[in-house]
């Protein structure tokens, strides 16, 4: 007893030695059949409402699915009801399908067609279970004895149909839990079904292969597909179709390899909700051929409205992580992510192919914004802080002064413990480097230039109490450095010094950063204003106050 894995046994592989479905690449999407209305519909805790029911199918329609399985009109008032309302309210273009399910058994088939009347093109979708374990635990038959369940199915399928030749009828049968049947034994009764049905005959059918129970790896279920693909009859005049589950977590990839085996059509659900852990995610799989280049012939540019009426009618909440629509899947937190972001946007231009490091695709393409790709906390870097002031208020940093700043950020993350928004990594710059004390704050500055020489002029401070200094040097910054030096009676040198024009959307038209050094101790600082000289003779005032107030407040220190 216990976790004990000895209680189960191992797929048995199929022995196949003429396999080509790894050589294949999907060029083109398959025929898509939206089944929420029914596999999702009956795996909820509260299946959905008519008015939910409607609300989804106006969705997928939207979206552009062609095939939609509404529901399973003999199991309930609800799936009969809604049926009925999409037809008498013309609610079908004229080019979709409705699908509907149904048993193998007369009564139930009888009350599909009663529900499915007056609609001009339907999908009659029959099924019968034909595992081993099915045939041996729940109908306690033997193959034949399974094989004709199918076989009586087809008939009266077909000669209810045969009664109505208005409808566009295609007919659909699943070999349910095909996963778990032998392939011989699964080729018999899809031929079985497909001689009552005549497919050669120019009756359109669609033979529906489930992963009923995903039972193995993906490439497991791909030999299954390329085997029936290969032996059963009639197999120019039908389309195979898959509908895979996620026990595994591998109902993408399946259906993925299933179509490389030969599969034309794919069964899922908008986001993957269905029995178990779910259906085939409909979401993923249409947007991992879009990110291939292929055209995925569903348009799921309006993924924000997707996810809400998926949550709306089955009332549960979108993962986070979700591929494509999840709300964390097109950002960064962590630096060495951000940075390479960062780099390959700045290089990217319209109409360019979409090479980005960490974005599979571009999130705008989702109705996402690139806002939401780079977020700060405590695993964030220079990169990522950078992006965020640049992309959010126009300010370039130096890489010395990303990498002083991004410390700063990085405490702040650290000692919140949590993330640190867009506005706040702006104050911190802002309270960090961009503050002037109204004592500091340049008023004049005067330059005169003679050969190799500049005298410079300024004054700062408050009205009544300027301050007025006259320095002399190779260039502005060290003649106003010089007259400090001497104001101050210390050795100032200019480790660094950048000064940045400002685009479009902000007050100042320069931005200039500087870092000094004073008696071995480093200060850094910037500043903005009407123009370079003025923010760089600033940045360097700031920078020189940060020095007189560390010294002013350790002499303060002693003397206490
Ligand atoms: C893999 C899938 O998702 S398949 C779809 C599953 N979806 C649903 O079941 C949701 C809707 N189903 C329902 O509401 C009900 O099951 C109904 C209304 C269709 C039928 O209800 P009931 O008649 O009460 O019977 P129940 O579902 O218990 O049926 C089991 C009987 O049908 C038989 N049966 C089950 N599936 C099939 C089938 N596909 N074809 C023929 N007979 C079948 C069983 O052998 C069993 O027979 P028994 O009564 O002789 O033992
Ligand atoms: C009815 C069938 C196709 C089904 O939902 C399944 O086998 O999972
Ligand atoms: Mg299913």
């Amino acid at each position: 007893m216990g976790f004990d894995h000895r209680k189960y046994v191992a797929f048995e592989p199929v022995r196949k030695t003429d396999r080509r479905w790894p050589d294949q690449v999907i060029r083109k999407a398959p025929d898509w059949c939206a089944v929420d209305l029914r596999d999702g519909n009956q795996a909820l805790v509260k299946p959905m409402t008519v008015a939910q029911k409607t609300r989804l199918f106006d969705l997928l329609v939207k979206v552009g699915f062609k095939e939609i399985e509404v529901g399973f009109p003999a199991a309930s008032q609800p799936d009969f009801d809604f049926c009925r309302r999409l037809i008498e309210e013309d609610r079908i273009p004229s080019d979709v399908y409705i699908q509907v399910l149904t048993q193998a058994r007369p009564e139930l088939i009888a009350r599909t067609f009663e529900a499915v009347k007056g609609a001009p093109n339907v999908v009659v979708h029959v099924y019968n279970s034909t595992s081993t374990v099915q045939r041996e635990k729940v109908f306690r038959m033997d193959r034949e004895g399974v094989k004709e369940i199918a076989i009586n199915g087809a008939r009266i399928v077909k000669s209810h149909a045969d009664k109505d030749p208005d409808t566009n009828w295609i007919f659909q049968y699943s070999p349910e839990s095909f996963t778990g049947t032998e392939l011989d034994y699964a080729r018999e009764v899809v031929d079985a079904v497909n001689d009552v049905w005549r497919p050669d005959q120019g009756q359109p059918v669609v033979i529906n292969l489930p992963a009923t129970v995903e039972m193995a790896t993906p490439n497991v279920f791909a030999d299954q597909i390329e085997w029936i693909n290969d032996n059963v009859r009639y197999r120019d005049h039908f389309r195979i179709s898959v509908h895979t589950h996620n026990d595994r977590g591998c109902a993408v990839a399946a259906a993925e390899l299933a179509v490389m085996a030969g599969a034309d059509r794919v069964e899922g659900t908008l986001m993957g909700n269905g029995e178990r852990t779910g259906n085939m995610d409909l979401v993923t799989m249409a947007m991992n051929l879009y990110s291939q280049g292929v055209d995925p012939r569903v348009d799921l540019s309006g993924m924000a409205e997707i996810t809400d009426v998926v949550e709306a009618c089955t009332e549960i909440a979108t993962h986070p992580r979700h591929p494509y629509a999840g709300e964390l899947v097109f950002t960064a937190f962590s630096g060495s992510h951000q940075d390479a972001i960062r780099k390959c946007l700045a290089q990217y231009q319209e109409g360019d192919q979409w090479e980005i490091a960490y974005l599979p695709i571009d999130p705008r393409d989702l109705g996402r914004r690139y806002e939401e790709v780079v977020r700060i906390n405590s695993q964030s870097g220079k990169g990522g802080v950078a992006y965020v002031l640049e992309r959010d208020y126009n300010i370039s940093m130096p890489r010395w002064l990303q990498i002083e700043f991004a410390r700063e950020v990085q405490q702040t993350a650290e000692l919140d413990g949590g993330e640190v928004d867009s506005e706040t990594v702006h104050r911190l710059f802002g309270d960090r480097y961009l503050a002037v004390r109204p004592e500091w704050r340049l008023r004049t500055y005067d330059l005169h230039r003679t050969d190799d020489r500049v005298t410079a002029v300024i004054e700062f401070g408050e009205d009544e109490q300027r301050t007025r200094l006259e320095g002399e040097g190779l260039g502005a910054v060290e003649a106003v450095a010089a007259a400090l030096e001497k104001r101050h009676g210390f050795q100032l040198a200019v480790e660094n010094y950048d000064e940045f024009a400002l685009g479009e959307g902000t007050n100042a038209n320069a931005l200039a950063c500087i870092r000094i050094q004073v008696d071995g101790h480093t200060h850094s600082s910037a500043a903005l204003a009407e123009d370079t000289t003025s923010a760089t003779l600033q940045a360097l005032l700031s920078a020189v106050a940060n020095r007189v107030t560390a010294t002013d407040s350790h002499k303060a220190e002693k003397t206490a």
